[in-house]
């Protein structure tokens, strides 16, 4: 049995856990559609363009709204976007399908295969940082 989850693609077993899967949660006085929409929003809460993320359809359209520097993100964002991708983890698997999904990974190795993204994956190298791996394993722990 492989000792590593890779997730990413729509298609993959553990889908779920990406920031893209369709699982909505409530935070901070809203209803989030997916983790992307939460996690691009938190770049530039109190503007309009908050608003404009979180109301958007798809977790595309959020990222792609989040990555436009016309609208400046907020100065700390650096220091403060792991704390803020573990609350949003901590809240979306709350939902107790997630939850028991998250827990029967086990002690499995978890691996976001963004080909993209050396921070929050292991980027094109295969040796990127994968923060949300790690993020989403002390989700895991901390719901034993
Ligand atoms: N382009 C893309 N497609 C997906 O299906 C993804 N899961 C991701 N990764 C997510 O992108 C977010 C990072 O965004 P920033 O570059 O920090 O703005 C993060 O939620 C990754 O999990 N990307």
């Amino acid at each position: 049995m492989a000792k590593i989850i890779f997730f990413f693609d729509r298609d993959d077993q553990y889908y779920e856990l990406s920031n893209f899967a369709g699982f909505g949660f409530e935070l901070d006085g809203h209803h989030w559609r997916t983790m992307e929409h939460y996690f691009q929003a938190k770049k530039f809460e109190g503007t309009s363009h908050f608003e404009k993320i979180l109301n958007c359809g798809s977790p595309k359209q959020a990222k792609d709204l989040g990555q436009n520097r016309d609208i400046p993100i907020r100065r700390d964002w650096d220091e403060v976007k792991e704390s803020i991708m573990l609350t949003g983890l901590r809240a979306k698997f709350q939902n107790p399908e997630l939850k028991q999904l998250l827990l029967g990974t086990a002690k499995k190795l978890l691996v976001e295969n963004s080909p993209y993204d050396s921070y929050w994956g292991i980027g094109p190298n295969g040796k990127g940082k994968n923060r949300l791996g790690h993020l989403l394993m002390q989700v895991r722990d901390e719901s034993r």
